[in-house]
């Protein structure tokens, strides 16, 4: 037997431990010189108790006690002490500040197993103020605390979510299309996001002077005049919610001396059924994911019972340590601004159109065309890691490359967090269900008998989603190339693959049964890079002016997320 830890669990020696015990002491006499209380919550929740408060974060790990309650590994603090301010402290006047430092845990995705599942969380929750003082105090104690713990160079990207809500409101839009435009911009998908706001918003009845301003808000970005920029967009349209006092909140940090550290950023917004007024994270350029985050969430105690208003941030201890000494963090090439570009440019099919778009965007791409079995190309200011397609969202998302390009497939099959930017228009295939020509009466039969039928498909998330969506049950069958034999051979009654030229289903005779989505080459970028390096957002705006696909198009048929 190898007597190993869980997967994601481990152990922390000695000399991790000490810098931890000091990180953590020094934190947490900074925000007890500041009025914060410290609170301890259990390990184990109820699951539905969770589940009340709305957006339960992560996966939690589950299990049953012997009563047969469903119980949750906290995967998180905040949630508890809503349930704890409602219930324990209902009728107590307040105000409350608590700080704590917890382990929480997650559950990981089933091919991310390396990943940590058990994390230190240190926050705080300022409960039962409300105002610009309060939310500059949390975000002002985020910046001390992550400079406490020895983060250097990080940047706090900050948006309010007032603005976003008021436009789709007075917008009149139909609900499924704000709930599409909310879940383009939770995933910080622009491709998405022009879409919908391009020819798919005039179909959906939406005002274009709406769609316009919705579509160009999460561009706004950069220092003070940021807010003043939005101003502009909004006022016209009635739809400054939140704006004044975002924005004295943004002159109060500035006075704490944080005005290098600010970026305004009208992308951060995410999770707004939980948030209701100031969101912000912290992103270091010496780390791939963000170090910490939060906000203002209003209405989640009142989920629990006795309203109160609340902010609050929390990040992991084991993110701002490896943002604090950044040597050997997974690809991350450090903090040196001067750094080259790095950039995940997938082989096969995608790549002499890759390497095209790149050289027209103005980049040195000597060398790209032909790396023979060379897997980095370096050029000045630039560093090319040749990928297989499949992998550019993890090298992406891990931080290991900056930015990326795959096709829109790959993104939907990794479900990566990054930032998607451009439909760069080459690499258009169709992903279709098809059979052998003619077995249309058999596979029926077949689904009559057995209640499901088996699919082969080298993409069994998109495949599952797509089924779930039209409620026919499969077994799917993942494969890894020549999909086109699971039904010549018996071993499954469908495929779901890609079609372009369709001379491969026609050369063995089969059929289309069914559209999927249809996909096209994508760029995209790591969610930190994407916040601290400019140089992003530049390949953007010349790799956009290149591309065929004009932004705004309402593509048919592409997948929804
Ligand atoms: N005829 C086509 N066949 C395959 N892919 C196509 C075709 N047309 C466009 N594509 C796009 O090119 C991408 C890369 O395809 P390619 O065949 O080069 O790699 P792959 O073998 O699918 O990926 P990996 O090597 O990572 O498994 C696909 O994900 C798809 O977006
Ligand atoms: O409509 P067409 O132009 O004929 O293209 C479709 C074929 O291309 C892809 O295969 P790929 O070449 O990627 O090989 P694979 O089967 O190993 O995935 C896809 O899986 C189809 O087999």
């Amino acid at each position: 037997m190898d007597y190993v830890t869980p997967a994601g669990f481990r152990d922390v020696l000695v000399d991790e431990a000490v810098a931890r015990e000091r990180i953590a002491a020094d934190v947490q006499a900074c925000l007890a010189t500041r009025g914060y209380a410290p609170i301890e919550t259990p390990t184990l929740e109820v699951m539905d108790v969770l589940r009340a408060g709305g957006r339960v974060p992560g996966s939690p790990f589950k299990l049953f006690d012997a009563r047969g309650d469903l119980l949750a590994m906290r995967p998180d603090v905040t949630l508890q002490v809503a349930r704890m301010c409602a219930t324990r402290l209902a009728g107590q006047p307040g105000p409350f500040r608590f700080r704590y430092m917890q382990r929480v845990f997650r559950e990981a995705e089933a091919e991310m197993q390396a990943e940590a599942r058990e994390m230190t969380q240190i926050g705080i929750e300022c409960i039962g103020e409300q105002g610009a003082e309060a939310d500059a105090e949390v975000v002002e104690l985020l910046a001390e605390a992550l400079a406490l713990a020895g983060v250097e160079n990080f940047k706090l990207a900050l948006a309010t979510v007032g603005v976003l809500r008021a436009l789709l409101e007075a917008s009149g839009a139909p609900a499924s299309w704000r709930e599409q435009v909310l879940g383009a911009y939770h995933a910080s998908n622009f491709v998405e996001l022009d879409r919908l706001t391009g020819s798919c918003a005039s179909d959906a009845g939406v005002p274009p002077v709406f769609a316009a301003a919705i579509g160009s808000l999460p561009r706004i970005r950069g220092g003070r005049s940021a807010i003043d920029e939005a101003r502009e967009l909004v006022a016209p349209l009635g739809c400054e919610s939140g704006l004044d006092s975002f924005a004295r909140t943004f002159d109060l940090l500035a006075e704490a001396g944080l005005a290098d550290r600010l970026l305004v950023d009208f992308s951060v917004m995410s999770s707004f059924d939980y948030y209701t007024g100031i969101v912000f994270a912290a992103y270091s350029d010496a780390l791939g994911t963000p170090i910490g985050s939060g906000g203002r969430y209003d209405n989640m105690i009142g989920s629990y019972g006795e309203r109160r208003p609340a902010a609050g941030f929390a990040f992991f201890l084991e993110q701002a340590m490896a943002a604090a000494s950044p040597v050997g963090n997974a690809g991350s090439a450090g903090p040196d601004a001067c750094r080259p570009l790095r950039i995940a440019v997938p082989k096969g099919s995608l790549n002499a159109d890759t390497v095209a778009a790149l050289g027209a965007a103005g980049l040195d791409v000597t060398g790209l065309d032909s790396p023979g079995r060379q897997l980095i190309i370096r050029n000045p200011g630039v560093e090319y890691v040749i990928v297989r397609p499949t992998d550019a969202p993890t090298f992406v998302a891990l931080g290991a490359a900056d930015c990326g390009i795959c096709g829109k497939d790959s993104l939907l099959e990794a479900t990566a967090d990054v930032v998607e930017l451009v439909d760069l228009g080459y690499g258009a295939c169709r992903f279709v269900v098809a059979e052998p020509a003619g077995a249309g009466e058999t596979t029926a039969e077949h689904c009559r008998r057995l209640g499901s039928i088996r699919i082969a498909t080298k993409y069994p998330r998109i495949t599952a989603s797509h089924y779930a969506k039209t409620g026919t049950q499969v077994e799917i069958v993942k494969l890894h190339g020549n999909i086109e034999l699971a039904p010549l051979t018996g071993m499954a009654e469908r495929i779901v693959d890609i079609t372009a030229t369709g001379t491969t289903l026609r050369e063995n005779d089969l059929t289309v049964v069914e559209e999927v989505l249809s996909s096209t080459a994508r760029f995209f970028s790591n969610a930190c890079a994407f916040r601290t390096d400019p140089r992003i957002v530049q390949l953007v705006e010349a790799l956009q002016r290149e591309a065929d696909v004009p932004s705004g198009q309402c593509a048919t048929g592409e997948e929804q997320e």
